[in-house]
């Protein structure tokens, strides 16, 4: 199996680049291709004649999708229909990694793929809009939302917690949003087995249980023996240019049903994490 990724520098894409590292792989990051650029999508695919495409690039910043809706579209959007045009040229398959933000929140059970979408934020637009364009361009196609992502490869809520926390003793973190923080090793992998079936479709890929951020941040500092005044505040409270999705837990019944087993807890994940980045030491932290 030959893959390409691209957005390869990011979070998530260089843990793919590890997931597949017993593979060729060919890994780009946005300075080797930018995937809003159709023809030097069409060339690089072409030329490297993937089986597998992982397309991992996209504008994430959700507070400044606000206001930088065409740039957000552009990657978000534009950027997933060259990568899935290429990949049908080809044949190939194609992972394009979406989010928990296409749903408004508002759900009283976590949501499942074929659920309705609803996004309140550019965004979760721009990516919903992506979404699209891969099912309809692209025949083998594999939609993988996933929520709240944190790694060793880039910025993440679990790192500015814990500056935060050692820095000034003390923070307020939001408990009225409540997702699945989801580590991005895990999902590397279960992309990883994703792409050995043929199995197509939209996935929710998240590791298992819910919280919201402010019990997350408990975790987080109760693992690490952090010591901090914690303050649970409300959303309202917190004035940020994008409005977030209340409740945005997925259920991951298409994975489960295709015969793969869950993802472990977020809890678990969080420690794995937190040792692999010498946060901790190994040993049981999970009771
Ligand atoms: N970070 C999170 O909490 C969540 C992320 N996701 C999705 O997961 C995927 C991976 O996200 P992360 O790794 O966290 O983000 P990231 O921001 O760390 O990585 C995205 C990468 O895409 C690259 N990129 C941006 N514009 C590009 C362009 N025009 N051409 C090529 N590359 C470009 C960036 O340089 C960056 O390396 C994205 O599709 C994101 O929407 C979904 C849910 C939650």
């Amino acid at each position: 199996m030959n893959v390409l990724i691209t957005g390869a520098g990011g979070m998530l894409g260089t843990d793919l680049q590890k997931a597949f590292a017993d593979t060729p792989c060919i890994a780009l990051t946005r300075n080797e291709l930018d995937i809003t650029q159709e023809l030097a999508v069409r060339e690089a695919v072409q030329m490297h004649r993937p089986d597998v495409i992982l397309n991992a690039a996209a504008y994430t910043n959700v507070d400044r999708c606000e206001t930088e809706i065409d740039q957000a579209y552009a990657v978000n959007a534009v950027g997933a229909r060259n990568v899935a045009v290429a990949a049908e040229q080809i044949g190939a398959q194609l992972v394009h990694v979406s989010t928990d933000y296409v749903f408004p929140g508002v759900s009283d059970r976590p949501y499942r793929e074929e659920d309705e979408t609803g996004p309140i934020g550019e965004y979760g637009r721009s990516k919903l809009a992506g979404e699209r364009l891969v099912r309809s361009l692209c025949k083998k196609h594999y939609i993988v939302r996933t929520s709240w992502l944190y790694g060793k490869h880039g910025p993440n809520f679990v790192k500015t917690m814990l500056k935060i926390g050692r820095e000034q003793g003390a923070a307020r973190v939001v408990d009225d949003q409540v997702g699945s923080p989801t580590y991005t090793v895990d999902l590397a992998q279960a992309i990883r087995a994703l792409v050995e079936t043929p199995q197509y479709g939209v996935y929710h890929l998240s590791n298992q249980g819910a919280c919201s951020w402010h019990a997350f941040a408990v975790d987080i500092f109760t693992l690490a023996g952090v010591d901090v005044n914690l303050q649970a505040i409300k959303t309202r409270e917190f004035s940020r240019p994008a409005k977030r999705p209340a409740y945005s837990v997925m259920d991951n019944m298409m994975w489960r049903l295709s015969g793969h087993e869950p993802l472990r807890h977020y809890r678990e994940a969080l420690v794995a994490y937190l040792q692999e980045t010498g946060e901790i030491q190994g040993g049981d932290h999970t009771s």
